[in-house]
């Protein structure tokens, strides 16, 4: 009996012990209130201002506890590559947050933890958007005809806006809804069409969430946001589903007119595959869900980006146009296959993805159990990301990180040479899906909407640097004005 307490003793101070060294090995970061972290810093989170200081505060690896939620933050391209690429079978799983959840984008190959099915999952998924056109060369001459009617398009809008000049984005998101409709519905919208609003406001709705509401998501776990949130709780879950009815109708139609044998999209080659039933259905509109907002919402911001820069920086846009038309002329059709002709062009949609950040973190890796990363502690159900945003402004790789400055990636002979270090689609087996289809898409579409068109503010004191709004980065909604080259 006496023997007792000193056992207890014993075991209660390696206990704490044991405590201490893991809290004391933990990544630094800021200090954090108990229980709610640095949720009073949250803006600084959202808005991306903490990320570009948090390597120059912290180092290469940092910590920071919001709410119920310890994030590692991997503020340096070495630790990104060491965690995702030469480590990836530990920092593979995804952390599923509260949005994610109850937006239901839990179970599919976006946020299920991996193993052996979600590796067969994510081949199957992949071969067949490819089969159907997806980042391959037969889907060239589908975005050639699309930026045809693009630039048919921008032209009326423009003879009807005159000076006061009009926004790129709807536009683009038309192009580019319609190039994805095409791979999975064999289907298009008009640029007017009631249809494709619905369908960008569904897409909207899943990110048009106030950085308040995204501070109580993130800080509180599901039970409490079910209990004291039930409004905020209820409307998340509407709009996942606004989005999965919408796709559902389209797919069930599909399912009406499928002929057997036939594999014309990739809904068919799903319902081949998958089935009919109501729980093939199901796991069809989830797949094409979870390829549906960064095709109708980031790709087209790229491209955006890309045309607010050069509008900001005439320099740039007639180098581009110059190179066009010496290299290209105007032979109608413009494919990957003209890519080492066009090194300035190359040089200047790199340079987009560095500086306009559309992610400024990856999504939230997770790990499964307690690991050690650069000497420090990465306690198991952390969720880890890659630092995006610290990456791409270090000016160890980019001096003069702020500026838009093409030339970084042009040798003395003028021939585009890549840099490692930029970085938009993360790194590794878990980096993003649509990296093939997103680089073929922006670089044809850049090349004919240059050549055909140029672009400028219609106000000239439009400012482009330094913004950062949200997670997702957006160029500000500014007025261009176009005008058709000869
Ligand atoms: C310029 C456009 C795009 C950018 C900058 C971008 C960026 C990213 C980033 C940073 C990630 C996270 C990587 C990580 O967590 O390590 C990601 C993941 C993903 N992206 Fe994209 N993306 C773009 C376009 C697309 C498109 C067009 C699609 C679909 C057609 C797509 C589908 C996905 C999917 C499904 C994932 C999750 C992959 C996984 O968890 O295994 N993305 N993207």
């Amino acid at each position: 009996m006496e023997h007792r307490y000193p056992v207890l003793a014993i075991g209660l101070l390696g206990f704490l012990t044991h405590s201490w060294i893991r809290i004391r090995r933990l990544p630094p970061g800021p200090w954090g209130w108990p229980l709610v972290g640095s949720m009073f810093h949250y803006q600084d989170f959202s808005e991306g201002r903490a990320h570009v200081t948090m390597q120059e505060k912290y180092g290469a690896i940092s910590s920071v506890r919001i709410g119920s939620e310890l994030q590692i933050w991997l503020n340096s391209y070495d630790v990104i590559r060491e965690a995702f690429v030469k480590r990836s079978s530990e920092f593979f799983h995804r952390y599923v947050n509260n949005s994610f959840e109850l937006l239901g984008f839990d179970d599919d190959v976006f946020l299920k933890s991996y193993d052996a099915e979600w590796k067969k999952k994510k081949s199957f998924l992949m071969s067949s958007l490819k089969s159907c056109g997806f980042g391959t060369s037969s889907l060239e001459g589908k975005i050639q005809n699309g930026v045809d009617a693009l630039i048919s398009h921008l032209i009326e809008i423009q003879a009807k806006a005159g000076h006061e000049g009009y926004c790129v984005r709807a536009p683009l998101r038309w192009l580019a809804v319609n190039i994805m409709s095409d791979i999975v519905f064999s289907e298009h919208y008009g640029p007017n069409d009631d249809a494709l609003h619905v369908y960008i406001d569904a897409v909207d709705d899943l990110f048009n969430v106030t950085p308040y509401q995204q501070l109580i998501l993130d800080s509180f776990p599901m039970w409490a946001l079910h209990l004291f949130t039930p409004s905020l709780h209820k409307d998340m879950r509407n709009r996942g589903n606004k989005l999965r009815s919408l796709v559902r109708t389209r797919v069930e139609d599909h399912k009406e007119k499928l002929v057997p044998g036939e594999s014309r999209d990739f809904t068919h080659a799903l319902l081949k595959e998958w089935g009919n039933g109501e729980e093939a259905i199901s796991k069809i509109v989830h797949n094409i869900v979870l390829i549906t907002p960064d095709s109708a919402d980031t790709l087209p911001l790229a491209i955006e980006w890309l045309l607010v820069y050069t509008a900001k920086y005439q320099d740039v846009q007639e180098k581009i146009y110059q190179e066009i038309d010496e290299n290209i002329g105007g032979k109608q059709d413009i494919s990957l296959k003209d890519k080492a002709l066009l090194p300035y062009l190359e040089a200047s949609i790199l340079e987009t993805f560095r500086l306009a950040n559309m992610f400024i973190t990856t999504v939230a890796h997770s790990v499964h159990q307690d690991l050690r990363l650069e000497g420090y502690a990465i306690p198991k159900g952390s969720s880890v990301f890659g630092n995006l945003l610290s990456v791409h402004m270090n000016p160890k790789w980019f001096p003069e990180p702020e500026k838009f400055k093409p030339e970084r990636y042009l040798n003395h002979e003028g021939k585009f040479v890549s840099n490692e270090h930029v970085i938009p689609f993360g790194l590794g087996p878990r980096a993003c899906l649509g990296q093939v289809l997103s680089k073929m898409e922006i670089f044809i579409i850049a090349a004919k909407l240059l050549r055909s068109l140029h672009f400028r503010f219609a106000d000239e004191d439009q400012s482009v640097e330094g913004i950062l709004i949200g997670i997702v980065r957006r160029p500000p909604t500014s007025k261009i004005i176009t005008s058709k080259r000869n």
